[in-house]
C-alpha cells in the first residue's frame, strides 16, 4: 500500500501554497486545490507568450487521450483550458500510474503572471472535472485503493512550509483530539456545515449558525456570509466595507480580534493576525481583511486563511466522505 508527504510551499502573502510533482519527466510546482478536480498544468503545447517562467510538462512523455479537452474557469475569473494526456504523476513518492495531465493551450493572465505556480492539482471530488467528452479522476482519486488509508491530509501553515500526506494520518502533526463532521459533497466539493460563531475573548461560538460551507485549499482568503463578516468588523476600529478595493479594509495599526466558529463538536479559531492578511499598498497604512463576505453566494468558503490554523482530514475511508479538524 501507497503512502507519501509532499511539502506546501507558500508563494508570497500565502496567496496558494505549491508542492513539488513529477508529471512523467517534468519537476512543476502544483497549486493543491481542494476546491477543484482538474490536474492542470503549463506545457510543451502552451503558447510561449503565456509560458515565460513556468516549468513545462513536456507531453512527449504522455499519451494523448484522443478527442478529450478541458476547459475550467474561476470566481475571479482566472482560467484556463486545453487537451489532455495519460501519464505517471508521482506526488511524494506515491505513484499514479495512468493520470490525467491536462496540459493548457490557453492560460488567463492571473496564473500567466503567478510563475511560482506551473498549474493546479484538484482534490475536489471527480464528479466537478471539466475533461470532455469523457470525465477523468483526480490523483486523489486514480490513487486512493492503494493508498494504506483512503484519506489525504493538509498541514497548511502561515508564511512557512506545511505538508500534505497522502494515505496516513500523522499525529505529530496536530494537538488535540480530530473533530469529524460529514462531508456533502453533492456540488462536487468537501462541504460541511458551520455552526455558531463568535469574535475575540468570547469563545462560545454561539451566535448564528454560518450555514453550508466548503474547505477550499484553493482559495485563498475565507469567505463567509456577509452579515457574519459585517459583525466581525464592528469590532475593528476604521474597518470600512470599501468595494473600490475589493473587501473590508482597516487601518494596518488595528490588532485584529479571533474569529471562532463550530463546527461539529468542536470549536475553532481563525486567530486576529492571520485575518491581517496584507497591506493594500506600498505605505502599509491600509490593510485588507482574510474574512470577507461572499458577494451574495449562499456558500462560505472555508479558504488558506482558516485552514492554515489547523490540522484538516480529507477522509472517504467511511461509506460516506467526512472532514476532520485539529488544532495544530
Ligand atoms: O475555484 C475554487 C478553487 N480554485 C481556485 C483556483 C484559483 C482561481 N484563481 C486563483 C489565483 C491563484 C491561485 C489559485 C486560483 N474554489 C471555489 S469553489 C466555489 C467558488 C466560488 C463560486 C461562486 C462564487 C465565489 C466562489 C470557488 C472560487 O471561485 N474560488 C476562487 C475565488 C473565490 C473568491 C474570489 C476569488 C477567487
Amino acid at each position: 500500500a501507497q503512502e507519501g508527504s509532499v511539502a506546501a510551499n507558500p508563494q508570497a502573502e500565502d496567496e496558494a501554497y505549491v508542492c513539488p510533482v513529477t508529471a512523467g519527466s517534468s519537476q512543476l510546482n502544483l497549486d493543491f486545490d481542494t476546491g477543484s478536480a482538474d490536474l492542470w498544468v503549463f506545457a510543451t503545447d502552451t503558447p510561449s507568450s503565456e509560458s515565460q517562467g513556468h516549468n513545462l510538462y513536456d507531453t512527449s512523455s504522455g499519451q494523448q487521450i484522443d478527442g478529450a479537452t478541458w476547459d475550467i474557469t474561476y470566481q475571479d475569473q482566472s482560467g484556463s483550458k486545453g487537451v489532455v494526456f495519460s501519464d505517471t504523476v508521482v506526488v511524494g513518492g506515491v505513484t499514479a500510474t495512468s493520470q490525467a495531465v491536462e496540459a493548457a493551450t490557453s492560460v488567463s493572465t492571473q496564473f500567466v503572471q503567478n510563475t511560482g505556480s506551473d498549474g493546479l492539482l484538484g482534490l475536489a471530488f471527480s464528479s466537478i472535472n471539466t475533461v470532455q467528452p469523457q470525465q477523468q479522476t483526480t490523483f486523489f482519486d486514480t490513487v486512493a485503493d492503494s493508498l494504506a488509508a483512503k484519506l489525504f491530509t493538509a498541514d497548511l501553515k502561515k508564511g512557512e512550509a506545511g505538508s500534505y500526506d497522502f494515505g496516513y494520518i500523522d499525529d505529530s502533526k496536530h494537538t488535540g483530539d480530530i473533530t469529524y463532521v460529514d462531508v456533502d459533497n453533492s456540488q462536487g466539493f468537501w462541504g460541511f456545515t458551520a455552526g455558531g460563531y463568535s469574535v475575540g475573548d468570547d469563545t462560545s461560538a454561539g451566535g448564528d449558525s454560518i450555514g453550508s460551507a466548503i474547505a477550499d485549499t484553493g482559495t485563498t482568503l475565507l469567505y463567509v456570509p456577509s452579515s457574519v463578516a459585517s459583525a466581525y468588523y464592528q469590532n475593528v476600529d476604521g474597518a470600512e466595507n470599501d468595494s473600490s478595493q475589493g473587501g473590508y479594509v482597516f487601518p494596518c495599526s488595528n490588532t485584529l480580534p479571533d474569529f471562532h466558529v463550530a463546527i461539529g463538536s468542536g470549536v475553532f479559531t481563525v486567530p486576529g493576525s492571520y485575518i491581517n492578511y496584507a497591506p493594500t499598498d506600498s505605505s502599509g497604512s491600509t490593510c485588507f481583511g482574510g474574512l470577507q463576505g461572499g458577494d451574495g453566494q449562499s456558500l462560505s468558503i472555508f479558504g488558506d486563511i482558516f485552514l492554515k490554523a489547523h490540522f484538516v482530514v480529507f477522509d472517504q475511508t467511511q461509506d460516506s466522505p467526512r472532514l476532520g479538524f485539529a488544532p495544530q
